[in-house]
């Protein structure tokens, strides 16, 4: 269904937008521009800019047959919005991390405040056969703000993370109003089904709604909406063939050479507690120490881009996984091989699929994930006739797609360090086997599904 078939133009709206020329690591605007790459349309969102004295500045560009509306924040909102509710209060409670949320008020209010601006902005640029795709957590109350503004047309959400359990939600003191705000949208998506049942059963137990029928619910005002699963994905057969000339590349011959001979794995991670890091490297440690027997046959390699910076939980996890690289490289490094790499740079898309591809095992161990591309990603990169071998978190998002993996749990550090010792010695068969499995469940569930999946359902909802 192309965006002149369905009528309607689209509309993305994101607090994270992949404005031309900008690179940076996350999932969500890589999936985006492929989105909008294939429809064309508007993407409204965040410029990345920070205004030194106020926010609401709009920048407008087209690039192809994308037109980008974006505007900047100002340093108290970019502060308290941005670092503040969605990163200090929202991320960590919808992974599931009551211990690091932030439960003060102020940054509540800059951030419905900020999304009373993306809705004044946005509301002037609608037009009303508009299919509006609103993502994510930084922008829950964006609907209801948008139909105070007389916005008419269809309104979906679709949110990139877990929605954990209804007592972890009532846990934050502003949960009645804010998840209430979902009941303004006509459909809201969810990366797994769990994380659905667990949306139904906060509307029923602390929403005052009824689910009517599965994906059919009611709100206490008597508005009904619709909710599915979509999980989302990647341009299958694009990565594929990305990797395959990847390989060619000079960065990705010179990672080959670095190597020696030895195996390699490899872990691609925005620099985020999420993603379980420091388990992550002291499950290796332990395989170092369990299996002996494979002592300098493998390095692993980490890549880790910095990600929100300015947040202290993530600088403290910066200095922890720097200590814990020097640590596990000191105790068991030799004179001609370093057992781990740790490298906080951002990596084109390109040169990332040709290191997957050389990887003998791939290390996705989040201990929350609401999907986790790269998983996707490392899984399409495989040679087939060679494929290296995933170990995936059960708590990851992708897990249930890639069920045959092998599922750790990412506290279990003797469970993983036994993962990749297994991945290590795993024959080429049952490696083709499985990798296959789950090549064809992604060129079935690729990205171009994702989206006419989620988009079909909010033209019917
Ligand atoms: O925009 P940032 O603050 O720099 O963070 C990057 C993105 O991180 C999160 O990504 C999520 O979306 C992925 C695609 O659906 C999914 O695979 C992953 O599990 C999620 O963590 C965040 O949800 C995005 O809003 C951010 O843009
Ligand atoms: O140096 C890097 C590291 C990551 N990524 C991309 O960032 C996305 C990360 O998405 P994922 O869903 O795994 O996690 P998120 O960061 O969105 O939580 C994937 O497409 C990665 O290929 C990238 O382009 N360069």
């Amino acid at each position: 269904m192309s965006g002149r078939e369905r009528g309607g133009r689209l509309v993305v709206v994101s607090n994270r937008v992949a404005v031309p020329g900008e690179s940076r690591a996350g999932g969500l605007a890589v999936a985006l521009q492929a989105t909008l790459e294939e429809f064309g349309g508007l993407w409204f969102g965040w410029s990345g800019r920070i205004d030194p004295l106020r926010s609401g500045r709009l920048r407008e560009q087209q690039a192809g047959d994308i037109r980008y509306a974006t505007i900047d924040l100002s340093r108290r909102d970019h502060a308290d919005y941005y670092n503040g509710f969605a990163n200090r209060s929202l991320w960590p409670l919808l992974h599931f991390r009551m211990d690091l949320v932030d439960y003060s008020r102020e940054t509540y209010a800059a951030y419905r405040r900020v999304n009373a601006l993306f809705a004044e902005k946005l509301a002037p640029l609608l037009r009303e056969d508009d299919l509006v795709w609103v993502h994510d957590y930084h922008l829950i109350p964006l609907a209801a703000l948008l139909r105070e503004r007389d916005v008419r047309c269809r309104l979906g959400f679709f949110l990139h993370v877990p929605m954990p359990s209804s007592d972890l939600l009532a846990a934050l003191p502003q949960h009645g109003r804010l998840f209430e705000g979902l009941s303004a949208y006509d459909l809201v998506g969810f990366q797994t089904t769990r994380d659905l049942e667990r949306f139904q059963d906060y509307v029923r137990l602390f929403g005052r709604g009824n689910v009517i029928a599965p994906g059919v619910l009611e709100t206490a005002g008597g508005r009904r909406l619709r909710a599915g699963a979509f999980p989302i994905s990647i341009d299958t057969a694009l990565i594929a063939r990305q990797a395959r000339e990847a390989i060619d590349k000079a960065s990705v011959r010179r990672l080959r050479d670095s190597l020696s001979g030895r195996a390699l794995a490899i872990g691609v991670d925005r620099l985020d507690y999420s993603k379980g890091l420091p388990e992550r490297f002291r499950a290796y440690e332990r395989y170092l120490q369990r299996h002996p027997e494979q002592r300098g046959k493998l390095t692993y390699l980490q890549i880790a881009p910095v990600s929100r910076g300015d947040v202290a939980e993530y600088r403290a996890l910066r200095q922890e996984l720097e200590q814990l690289a020097g640590h596990v490289n000191g105790g068991h490094a030799e004179p001609d091989w370093t057992p781990m790499r740790y490298v906080n740079r951002n990596f084109a898309h390109p040169t990332l699929t040709g290191f997957y591809r050389l990887a003998r095992v791939g290390l996705v161990t989040p201990l929350r994930d609401g999907m986790n591309l790269v998983a996707k990603e490392f899984v399409a990169a495989q040679n087939p006739a060679d494929p290296g071998v995933l170990v995936l978190s059960s708590f990851a998002g992708a897990a249930r797609e890639l069920d045959r993996a092998l599922l750790v749990n990412p506290y279990d550090l003797d469970g993983v360090a036994d993962a990749i010792a297994s991945a290590m010695r795993m024959r080429h068969g049952e490696r083709v086997e499985r990798w296959r499995a789950m090549m064809d469940t992604l060129l079935a569930h690729d990205i171009a599904a994702w989206r006419r999946d989620y988009l079909a359902a909010l033209a019917e909802a």
